[in-house]
């Protein structure tokens, strides 16, 4: 696995095409887009990595798969009236479907439906106790107290929130949310600004990889028919509108984030992640993408075999 991670970076380095580093967070666009890394854990723990495998990156929409597990361990299914479970077909930040359904998103994974059930994790709580809350679970099951939020990247994306201002406001007024824009909106990107390396990333992923148990501690983190329900989740609905692309170039669960990462989950067989910063139109790794592709053509590890 090592020598095959070496190679496969080394390979990917002569790559020219490698999208475009999303700027309408401004301080995103300063990121060097000629990096990449990539981590793999195995179930018990087994760390393979190569490349820029321990730096620090904006996890972005990935901070949605943990905070969905977060809402479905203090709704349960109720996390369901708050959010639908059907992939999209729209971009991200798409604010038309919310109309046509009465300010419902579709899912969790989209900017709306992570809007939503982040309101609905806060139950009258501030903002500050929500975020606490959302770091000690990602600093929990990635067994990595040094895990922070990047105050800067959060506060960048406040300064430019307009956009998700106007799906949390529509949102408001269809009475699906219960406080204040503002506050939902900083909880929201203070999520999204954890700043995570692909190691850490790849070891956070684990639950999802042993039906719902972390192995290297013995600890359940959640049932495991509610982790074949969070990585059919991912499958369908982790990439947005190039979730189908996802799913017929690599058939794993997966979720990127505009940072530049992806999370993906082999069941039974490992935790990977990839970060490039270069983006493809759909907002998702361009290299990072590619990147999964050849692994799972090398490893047989997707979920539909070689
Ligand atoms: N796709 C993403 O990673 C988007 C997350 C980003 N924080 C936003 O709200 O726009």
């Amino acid at each position: 696995m090592q020598d095959y991670l070496d190679d496969l970076v080394l390979a990917l380095s002569t790559e020219k095409n490698r999208g475009k580093v999303a700027d309408y967070i401004p301080q995103l666009a300063h990121v060097d887009p000629n990096q990449f890394g990539i981590a793999v854990c195995t179930p018990e723990g087994q760390m393979y990595s190569a490349g820029q495998a321990d730096t620090l990156f904006s996890i972005q929409s990935i901070s949605k798969v943990f905070t969905l597990t977060i809402a479905l361990g203090k709704l349960g299914d109720g996390i369901w009236t708050h959010v639908g479970r059907e992939p999209s077909g729209d971009p991200f930040n798409s604010i038309v479907q919310l109309e046509h359904e009465s300010g419902k998103p579709r899912n969790p994974f989209i900017n709306a439906g992570a809007i939503a059930v982040v309101d609905a994790i806060m139950m009258g709580h501030e903002p500050k106790e929500t975020l606490a809350e959302i770091l000690n679970f990602v600093r929990f099951i990635s067994n990595d107290n040094s895990i922070c939020f990047d105050h800067i990247v959060a506060a960048s994306e406040m300064a430019h929130r307009d956009r998700n201002a106007s799906l949390a406001h529509f949102m408001k007024a269809f009475g699906r949310l219960r406080h204040d824009v503002d506050k939902v909106l900083g909880t929201y990107f203070h999520q999204c600004s954890i700043a995570m390396s692909c190691e850490q990333l790849a070891r956070a992923g684990l639950f999802l990889v042993s039906d719902g148990v972390d192995k290297t501690t013995g600890i359940r983190v959640v049932s495991a028919q509610r982790a074949r329900r969070i990585n059919s989740l991912m499958m369908m609905c982790g990439h947005y509108d190039g979730s189908g692309e996802f799913a017929y170039r690599v058939g794993l669960p997966g979720k990127s984030g505009v940072g530049g990462g992806i999370l993906a989950i082999a069941p039974g067989k490992g935790s990977i992640a990839v970060w490039s910063p270069g983006l493809d139109k759909l907002g998702n790794s361009y290299l990072g993408t590619r990147a999964l592709e050849r692994f799972v053509q090398h490893t047989g590890w997707s979920v539909f075999g070689h």
